[in-house]
């Protein structure tokens, strides 16, 4: 039977019978929306085995409806085209039928790629984090948080000042894709030599398993006066993180739509303005463009030319997105888009420039450099700090 990984006998089985009627009903009832909001999300039908009422009650039955709503989650992300999967899937408790126990099969518990790890990482790293500390005891801190600056009028000005697309200079010690990128690594004096070069904005990795960064550094680099608006470049997958980054001195967020389905990015957007945050919001192909496209209040807009799951760089990829219909929409919604990554050399400018952005995002180029604030004249061809 396709599907099925195991099936024995077993010495659980008994539980069957003792299985208590509440649970029957209230597992019917959750049985009953998913069917509901499955078909009314035009999902196909699960899966998997329906016969899983046999299950034991108490803390299994539990675990298979969180199981069932994750399930659900994933469902209605990948009826978007999203293919990172939130969590592994490690699947439902064992399920029992008379005799016999059996699991379902999953399609294992390894990620299928880094942007897959570094998202399920995350889901448990932010469950930690909030344990520690509860939203309810970061929002008291709200009111002492600083105020938050206009990131994308800084993009804007800059670009209206030199002519060039806004720079977002990011702070970023080292990548999966490119290992350590510099060895004695001063957030602080990284800003400032950016700042000094004439970067509009900056970018903080807050990331610290996978980019060396942390959320110290952000607020580091905030209380050390540096002007420029900050973006806290994170994988965000829980609103906990955007309240956080608020407290730690952000002025803008990154939400990446490979990872976030559109009800989240939605919600999220909703937080980001109640907080008086940016969200800058990423896609890297048509589908995510078109998806982002869709949503309502969407001003900030990143076209990614590395690819989080395979690594691959083309900058041709900022074209591509903003050729055509696309790219009419965006100008009429007045959207400012940002070319990330793989950028280089005045020519690469030049190229996502003249595909229509107005502002780029920019970091191995630039923080490699021993003065990371010439290294922004070296990208632009000229010193754009005058
Ligand atoms: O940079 C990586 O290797 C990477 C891997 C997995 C997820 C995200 C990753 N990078 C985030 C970024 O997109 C870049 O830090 C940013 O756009 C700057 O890129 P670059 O100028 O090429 O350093």
């Amino acid at each position: 039977m396709e599907g099925l990984v195991s099936l024995k006998p077993s010495p659980k089985a008994v539980c069957f019978h003792s299985t208590p009627k509440s649970f029957f009903a209230n597992h019917h009832h959750s049985r009953f929306i998913s069917t509901i909001a499955r078909s009314s999300m035009n999902l196909p039908p699960p899966n998997r085995l329906s016969i899983r009422a046999q299950q034991p009650a108490g803390e299994s039955a539990l675990t298979a409806k969180e199981w069932e709503v994750g399930m659900l989650q994933e469902e209605v992300a990948a009826s978007q085209g999203i293919r990172i999967r939130r969590r592994p899937p490690s699947g439902p408790p064992l399920h029992y039928v008379g005799p016999l126990e059996f699991r379902i099969q999953n399609e294992g518990n390894t990620p299928r790629n880094i942007l897959e790890e570094i998202v399920w990482y995350k889901d448990t790293e932010v469950s930690k984090f909030k344990e520690k500390k509860p939203l309810a005891s970061l929002t008291r801190f709200l009111d002492s948080a600083p105020p938050t600056r206009d990131f994308i009028g800084a993009l804007r000005a800059a670009h209206l000042r030199t002519g060039f697309p806004g720079l977002i200079a990011e702070v970023k010690k080292a990548s999966p894709s490119r290992g350590v990128l510099r060895e004695n690594f001063d957030p602080v004096e990284i800003a400032r030599a950016y700042e000094r070069g004439g970067a509009a904005c900056l970018s903080v990795l807050t990331d610290e398993k996978f980019f060396q960064g942390s959320f110290d550094n952000l607020a580091l680099i905030r209380n050390a006066g540096v002007k420029c608006p900050l973006l806290c470049k994170e994988f965000v997958v829980d609103a906990w993180q955007i309240y956080y980054a608020r407290l730690k001195g952000a002025d803008a967020i990154l939400l990446i739509a490979a990872v976030l389905p559109d009800l989240d990015i939605k919600y999220m957007i909703k937080i980001c303005k109640m907080l008086g945050l940016t969200a800058l919001v990423e896609v890297h192909d048509e589908n995510e463009m078109d998806r982002v496209l869709g949503i309502d209040g969407i001003e900030l807009v990143g076209i990614n030319n590395r690819n989080l799951e395979t690594f691959e760089v083309d900058i041709s990829n900022t074209r591509k997105l903003l050729e055509g219909e696309r790219g009419q929409l965006i100008r009429d919604k007045d959207i400012l888009v940002v070319g990330e990554s793989g950028l280089f050399t005045p020519d690469d400018i030049a190229y996502v420039q003249e595909a229509g952005v107005k502002a780029v995002l920019v970091g191995e180029s630039i923080v490699k450099q021993s003065d990371p604030g010439k290294g922004i004249t070296g990208l632009f061809g000229k010193d754009i700090s005058l």
